[in-house]
């Protein structure tokens, strides 16, 4: 990878008008900065990062290496997202706050393309452990979305789940000790549990490309939260979904591997080099990747 870390970032940006400390996100740009005049269907894509950590821990800084990797190898804008958790101090903070603050991030990103230089139309979100649980909302739901502009989801072109979890019922069942963060998120009531969970959400609207990805070696959540939610989704009409379980890395560590930025660049050039033709994006990406035709 390269090891040029002059990455273009711009840290803490709101993205509502009267924001909570953890209502920022930082874009992370790719190292070629592109010319103001140049026509915008040459700019990249953006990726979203929508961090784990049981709805009450995480932060973007976790993930600069991923912001920095991600822009650089894909050539493409990434965006890392906080959202407001639901801590001691914050116990108000609850389902569904929290997709909320991630669906009015989109709205923002997608708002400010221009400014920053990058299509507003061509969203990629990947979600890691609960941020895959949030942006299985996201997608399943389409209120969330739809409440901003009811043609925001159509502008989502890919989504990528990492060790997510997506059936709370489920998962309290293979370890109970949960509860502790899923109470206080979600109160402890099944059918409201069932009736959030991305794995019991019925929709009839296009579900875009998915990509699920879960290591063997993950000890805190068990790959069967993705293998049952990978039998949703193509149950609930999805054209093009995969499962990958040859990644590893132990829960926390896999979101931090080369062979994950590695793994996400690849999904969204084969989705860039099929929907959008061939662009200045799809080709460096490519190169950059080894990717097969080179
Ligand atoms: N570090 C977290 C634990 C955590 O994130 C977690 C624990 C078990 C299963 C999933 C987890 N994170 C998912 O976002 C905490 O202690 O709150």
């Amino acid at each position: 990878m390269s090891s040029d870390t002059t990455s273009n970032v711009h840290k803490d940006l709101s993205y509502v008008s009267s924001p909570n400390l953890l209502q920022k996100l930082d874009i992370y740009l790719p190292p070629h900065s592109i010319p103001a005049t140049t026509e915008t269907v040459y700019y990249p894509p953006v990726v979203v990062f929508i961090h784990g950590g049981a709805w009450r821990t995480g932060d973007k800084n976790q993930f600069i290496k991923l912001g920095q990797g991600l822009s650089h190898l894909g050539n493409c804008a990434v965006a890392i997202v906080n959202y407001r958790l639901t801590t001691k101090d914050t116990p108000e903070i609850k389902n569904p706050l929290h997709v909320q603050d991630v669906a009015s991030a989109i709205s923002w990103i997608s708002l400010n393309a221009k400014k920053y230089g990058y299509r507003d139309d061509r969203i990629y979100l990947v979600g890691n452990s609960v941020g895959a649980f949030i942006s299985g909302q996201l997608i399943l739901d389409p209120e969330y979305l739809n409440s901003h502009d009811p043609n925001l989801l159509a502008k989502v072109r890919g989504v990528i789940g990492i060790e997510g979890i997506y059936d709370l019922v489920n998962l309290l069942k293979s370890y109970p000790k949960y509860i502790e963060f899923v109470k206080p998120a979600f109160g402890a009531d099944e059918i409201i549990l069932k009736s959030v969970s991305p794995q019991y959400i019925n929709i009839n609207s296009k579900i875009p490309p998915y990509l699920i990805i879960h290591s063997l070696e993950d000890e805190l959540v068990g790959i069967d939260q993705s293998n049952n939610y990978f039998e949703h989704i193509k149950d609930s009409g999805a054209e093009i979904v995969e499962i990958e379980t040859s990644l590893k890395g132990k829960h926390e560590e896999i979101v931090q591997t080369d062979e994950l930025i590695q793994r996400i660049v690849e999904f969204i050039v084969i989705q860039e080099s099929k929907e959008a033709g061939w662009s200045q994006f799809v080709e460096s990406a490519m190169k950059a990747i080894n990717f097969p035709i080179f």
